[in-house]
């Protein structure tokens, strides 16, 4: 990724950090970062866009896989449609939107198709889109973001297992209901030895649009006393927004919308933290990534 300070042109190379004990990385992503929750609605797939956006904005080259088989809602918020092209047969070119690139279940069935998928069909699905996406064309990606499905069943659990991820984040409410959940999220990741990054507490304070007056709707401090619990990072706390929910359903996230708002800068900060953190765990040895480095 590039740089410009003044005349200075500075460039880095994001490195490739190791996955689970019994696989390999995708060949070429030099990492992934899977995005869960312990529970449905708590604002996952809208941190997970945003986040990939931030990323993207300082420089890296970042990617979203939709792994949400259930409720696919990622093209939407990126304002994706129609279908991605397979110009081989074999594999399939990302979609593209907002400088991310982006794969969905989504776009591949009709979006009124009910999807009763059973758990090996799920995962075996999302294993071959992972797979057979063109990621970053000859360059890779640094980051290929992974929208899981909420909660911490079989399927959450085989998919943890099988995805080459190098960290989770964790998304809650401040409800203490919301991070019950959390916690097993928490449990199942260090279950399938993938590590976690850190909490993000979603809807943490609604603020008034028209006076300004703070809320915490959900209670306060449930992320921060979480985090500090399972002690692992609150890696950024995220307000109820209106302009969040209008913004991501009408396919441009708030990162792309509104760059300079608090909530966007909020993000950013976020990414900021998840990119740090990931930064700080051990790397892949050269020999195994060696397309990569
Ligand atoms: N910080 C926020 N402020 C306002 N609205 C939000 C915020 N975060 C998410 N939302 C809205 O809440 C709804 C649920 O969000 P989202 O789809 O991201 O949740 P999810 O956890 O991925 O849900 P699912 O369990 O269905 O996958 C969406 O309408 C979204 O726009």
């Amino acid at each position: 990724m590039g740089l410009r300070v003044g005349s200075l042109e500075i460039t880095s190379r994001i490195a490739s950090h190791a996955v689970q004990p019994n696989l390999s990385p995708l060949p070429n992503v030099r990492n992934i970062i899977a995005v869960g929750s312990g529970k449905g609605g708590v604002g996952k797939s809208t941190t997970a866009v945003n986040l990939a956006l931030a990323l993207a904005a300082d420089g890296a080259r970042v990617g979203v896989l939709d792994a949400d088989v259930y409720g696919p809602s990622v093209p939407m918020m990126l304002g994706l449609s129609g279908r991605p092209d397979s110009p081989d047969g074999k594999t399939i070119e990302p979609m593209r939107a907002h400088g991310v690139e982006a794969m969905s279940i989504g776009l591949l069935v009709d979006q009124d198709t009910p999807m009763i998928w059973r758990g090996p069909m799920a995962t075996s699905a999302l294993t071959q889109l992972l797979e057979q996406t063109r990621w970053g064309g000859e360059d890779g990606l640094d980051y290929l973001i992974v929208d899981l499905p909420p909660g911490t069943g079989d399927i959450q659990l085989t998919m943890a297992q099988k995805i080459p991820v190098a960290g989770a984040v964790i998304v809650t409410t401040p409800q203490d209901v919301a991070t019950l959940d959390a916690k097993k999220a928490l449990k199942m990741f260090e279950k399938v030895e993938v590590p976690v990054l850190g909490l993000i507490e979603n809807m943490a304070v609604h603020v008034c649009s028209n006076c300004g007056h703070a809320e915490h709707i959900f209670g306060q401090g449930g992320g921060e006393r979480m985090a500090a619990q399972y002690g692992v990072p609150l890696l950024g706390s995220l307000p109820l927004e209106v302009a969040i929910r209008e913004q991501g359903d009408a396919g441009t996230p708030v990162v792309a919308a509104a760059p300079e708002s608090p909530a966007a800068q909020a993000y950013r900060d976020a990414a900021r933290r998840v990119a740090i953190e990931l930064a700080l765990r051990p790397r892949v040895t050269p020999s195994i990534s060696a397309s990569l480095l």
